[in-house]
């Protein structure tokens, strides 16, 4: 443990604050996490906001999918645990994330925004004790759509590309308002190269969606308690919740500052 204690206590920086008065965010190197159930979209938004941000994109989800494809010691149980819809033991996982936060320091990154980790109260405890969190992202969207997004989820294994092929329309009902999410179709030349994860069948994915209600909801209150929790409820797909998303996060002024000056 002395170990990770000391990998991410390296390249952890000055705690910034979150406030629309702090220095700019690419001097703050921001150190956030995002929350939510699998299929909301971690991935999608992480990286963009990585992208505007100028921060590594870390999630743990591509890490143990890296280590299981590598034909290293660890892959094939790794491959059972996921192809299973269960959590890889916060061993295994705490020593891929220290592994890549190591590497990434070593190339001069800092900040990062993680997807997929805290999954358990054990590494957001872990987490807690070795570095200081400034923000803690929990995306929401209506149950019906999660299972239909990880179903319609495509990769393409050439460029690495995520594309969605599901058309998702969520009735209104009980005062809650509909929602549509049109397909995130893939280019021409990645349509004859697409693949789909083994672990987003439907049998797969009704699991990970029960063990994320009993193991990782938990910590979405050990972060509401610390008054790190920003609660955000997807209002439909990209092109609807991407601006919303950029506001609730005070970001939306500095992607505008963003562009101009590219
Ligand atoms: N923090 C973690 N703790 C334990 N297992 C993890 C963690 N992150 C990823 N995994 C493993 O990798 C799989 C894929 O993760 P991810 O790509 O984040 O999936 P999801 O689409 O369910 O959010 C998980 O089902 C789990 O087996």
């Amino acid at each position: 443990m002395a170990a990770i204690t000391r990998l991410v206590k390296r390249v952890s920086s000055a705690a910034p604050t979150f406030s629309s008065h702090a220095p700019p965010l690419k001097e703050r190197n921001v150190q956030w996490v995002f929350l939510g159930c699998p299929g909301v979209g971690k991935g999608t938004y992480a990286s963009r906001l990585c992208t505007l941000l100028g921060v590594p994109h870390i999630a743990t989800g591509d890490l143990v999918r890296h280590e299981l494809s590598s034909n290293g010691p660890l892959s094939s149980q790794l491959s059972e645990i996921v192809n299973q819809g269960k959590l890889v033991s916060d061993e295994i996982i705490i020593n891929l994330l220290s592994k890549r936060l190591a590497d990434g320091e070593a190339k001069g990154e800092s900040g990062f925004i993680l997807d997929g980790f805290p999954r358990t109260i054990k590494q957001a405890e872990i987490l807690e004790g070795v570095t200081d969190i400034d923000l803690v992202v929990n995306l929401k969207l209506q149950e019906e759509a999660l299972l239909a997004k990880c179903l319609g989820r495509r990769i393409c294994n050439q460029c690495g590309g995520n594309f969605n092929v599901a058309s998702i329309s969520v009735k209104g009902e009980n005062g809650r308002p509909g929602m549509v999410m049109a397909p995130l179709l893939p280019p021409a030349h990645c349509m004859s190269k697409l693949i789909t994860r083994a672990d987003d069948t439907e049998a797969v994915v009704k699991e990970r969606l029960r063990i994320y209600n009993e193991k990782s909801q938990p910590v979405e209150e050990f972060y509401r308690s610390r008054g790190k929790l920003l609660e955000f409820d997807l209002p439909g797909g990209i092109p609807e919740s991407w601006p919303k998303l950029l506001q609730a996060l005070n970001l939306d002024d500095y992607e505008e500052k963003q562009s101009a000056a590219a």
